[in-house]
């Protein structure tokens, strides 16, 4: 299970964190201007927007998990099994892998508008990046500062979603989830009246009553209202540091905990990585399962008009800032 979301504040920041029981060995891989995409279908591609984004970088391609290009727009890639469907290559259109979605916007996209021409015109396809990689079956969250929307290829064909809530997990559909927050409807971060019945004397007896009913479990569906709660009732300053540190705070409320989701005998999903990029200037932020240390990587301290990819392994050990004497 994954979960993104958007969040705006002075600046615009986008993220999502990583679930899964094992790593595919991924890093923070910043595509310069120059780099050439080879196209599976589309033949190649030179001069681009510079990428910033978690990768898992195979023949010196990088293989985008989620990803901000230098003009905004923050784009994410979410587990979708059992619903994605891609289509056949076909002659005539343009015909896009799903491993490449991501800088096949990001490359050439600087709005919303014209991502939504990108996709009315794609034809997302199924061609494996390798034998050992077959299609992985994803939907996604594209966003700026000011809208967001998902993308989910399934078998009636190519859907795009308006996303009110700024907000991705997986299973089921996006259109059913955002139904299933109707449920959700009475909820508040006020503490309720009692509209129970008037005659009976019910009390508030705890503060945040008013989110009584918010599903805490890890399922995809309570982490959608969980986090679309959060994340539409979140407040903080408007400085990077309270800007980040909230956006951090928004996806916690999805956090994975070893030992609360077992995926095959003692084989347990995690919050491997979490991120949260500023996508107005480049920054990519991450924290790991056991590194709560937020660490950076900006895009502009690299030459953005190089040719070749720039790669930071994930820093995922913790470490302790003692205040005394103890080491
Ligand atoms: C496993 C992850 C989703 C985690 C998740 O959601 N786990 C819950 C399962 S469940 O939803 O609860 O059942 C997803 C998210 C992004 C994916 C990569 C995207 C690029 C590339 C695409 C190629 O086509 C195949 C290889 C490739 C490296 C992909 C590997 C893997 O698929 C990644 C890491």
């Amino acid at each position: 299970m994954c979960t993104a979301a958007t969040y705006r504040t002075k600046d615009f920041y986008f993220g999502r964190t990583l679930d899964y029981e094992f790593s595919y060995g991924e890093e923070i891989v910043i595509t310069p201007r120059n780099y050439e995409f080879h196209f599976r279908h589309m033949g190649q591609a030179e001069e681009h927007y510079a990428i910033i984004g978690m990768a898992h970088v195979a023949g010196d391609y990088p293989l985008y998990y989620d990803a901000i290009n230098e003009k905004g727009i923050g784009m994410a890639g979410l587990n979708f099994v059992g619903n994605a469907v891609y289509a056949e290559v076909t002659e005539g259109k343009e015909n896009v892998a799903s491993f490449e979605f991501i800088p096949w916007v990001l490359r050439q996209c600087a709005t919303m508008d014209e991502v939504r021409a990108l996709l009315a015109k794609i034809n997302l396809v199924g061609t494996p990046f390798a034998e050992q990689f077959p299609a992985s079956q994803l939907h996604w969250i594209i966003a700026d500062e000011n809208e967001a929307i998902t993308v989910e290829s399934v078998a009636d064909g190519l859907h795009v979603y308006e996303n009110p809530v700024g907000v991705l997990t997986n299973n089921p559909p996006f259109a059913q989830q955002m139904f299933m927050l109707n449920n959700y409807i009475g909820l508040s971060p006020k503490q309720p009246e009692n509209s129970f019945a008037k005659d009976v004397p019910l009390n508030t007896y705890s503060r945040g009553m008013g989110a009584l009913g918010l599903p805490g479990d890890l399922s995809s569906a309570s982490r959608f209202a969980r986090v679309a709660f959060t994340r539409m009732n979140a407040v903080s300053g408007d400085s990077e540091a309270e800007s980040v540190s909230q956006f951090f705070h928004i996806l916690g409320s999805v956090d994975q905990q070893r030992g609360c989701c077992e995926v095959a005998e003692g084989k347990y999903e995690i919050t491997i990585y979490t991120s949260c990029c500023n996508a107005t200037r480049g920054i990519y932020y991450y924290t790991t399962y056991d590194n709560h240390r937020i660490m950076g990587v900006d895009m502009h301290a690299e030459d953005l008009d190089g040719t070749t990819l720039t790669c930071y392994p994930m820093i995922a050990e913790g470490q302790v800032s003692w205040q005394n004497g103890q080491n």
